[in-house]
């Protein structure tokens, strides 16, 4: 069997709160985006064996699609064995929860396979444990994500949108990213209700001008490439840009297709890792 797995982009993300185990206390808009990763899933005779097309994606068990099998092999003591092949189109550590997209495909697939009839909230707890983003990764769409992640509230579908996505050629590690913020210095926090508003309504312009990343106060200090990627991003008429989740990446959010376009062309003189894509 094989499953479609979409990359997201982070429409806003506050931070507004830590818990005890050092993980961050969230509020942000999550939607998933066409790029995909291809997972196919089937029975193996013995053990977990990961397949993948690029060489920088662990094929061990340290890969999220071999912890999200693993759990579910033990909890339901599953005799046989799954192998997974991961064709990956997603850029690895990007900030677009490619790891975590790929964990929720194998469980939904698996639950298919062994015929487990898992419900949605069944996989999103099993999800949880592999990772933040998993849970949400299960639904897709157009959310809310609030507690680490995982408390999601279902949101009026996002309106088709295009979006250009551009990837630095930088490595960011999530968990550096939220370990270097510092949360009484963020001066600028997302007005979470009213883009949320903004997307009931149909106003994208508004919206794509009201969206915050608090991470950003982290990155940019960093690497000021990514604030270049927004700048060269307004100048080819994004309507908004900014970037996603943990980054680098950075996306932006356009009119039409044509916009989209040029902005994707110019960027592609630039960078190896960008992407023309529409909001799912
Ligand atoms: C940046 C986002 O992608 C935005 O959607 C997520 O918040 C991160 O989700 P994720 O990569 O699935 O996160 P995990 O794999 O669970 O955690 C990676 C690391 O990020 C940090 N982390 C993650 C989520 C969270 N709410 N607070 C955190 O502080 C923790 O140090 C953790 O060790
Ligand atoms: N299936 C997988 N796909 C990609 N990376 C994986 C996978 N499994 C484990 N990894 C490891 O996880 C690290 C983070 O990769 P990933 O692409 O999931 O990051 P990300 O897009 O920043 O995720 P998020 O947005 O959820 O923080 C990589 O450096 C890689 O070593």
């Amino acid at each position: 069997m094989t499953i479609k797995c979409p990359a997201k982009i982070n429409l806003s993300l506050d931070v507004i709160g830590k818990r005890e185990d050092g993980y961050h206390l969230l509020r942000m808009i999550m939607q998933t985006v066409s790029l995909f990763d291809n997972v196919t899933v089937q029975k193996g005779s013995e053990g977990i064996n990961i397949y993948c097309n690029k060489s920088s994606v662990p094929c061990n068990e340290n890969n999220s699609a071999y912890k999200a099998a693993k759990l579910i092999l033990d909890k339901f003591q599953i005799k046989s064995g799954v192998d997974i092949l991961i064709d990956k189109e997603i850029p690895v550590a990007a900030g677009l929860a490619g790891g975590s997209t790929d964990a929720a495909g194998v469980i939904k697939a698996m639950n298919e396979i062994f015929k487990l009839h898992m419900t949605m909230e069944d996989m999103m707890e099993i999800g949880l444990k592999v990772g933040a983003d998993v849970p949400y990764c299960i639904i897709g769409g157009t959310a809310l994500a609030e507690g680490i992640g995982e408390k999601l509230t279902v949101l009026k579908q996002f309106k088709e949108t295009w979006c250009v996505l551009a990837k630095p050629p930088i490595s960011v590690s999530t968990a550096d990213v939220y370990g270097s913020l510092k949360l009484d210095e963020i001066v600028r926090h997302p007005d979470t209700e009213e883009l949320i508003d903004n997307i009931e309504k149909e106003e994208i312009d508004i919206l794509a001008k009201g969206m915050v990343n608090v991470l950003e106060t982290v990155t940019i200090k960093e690497y000021p490439i990514i604030l270049e990627i927004k700048n060269i991003m307004k100048e080819f008429n994004a309507l908004g840009s900014l970037m996603s989740g943990s980054g680098p990446t950075v996306f932006g959010l356009f009119r039409d297709k044509a916009e989209a376009e040029k902005c994707y062309h110019r960027l592609r003189d630039y960078l190896k890792e960008v992407y023309l894509v529409k909001t799912l």
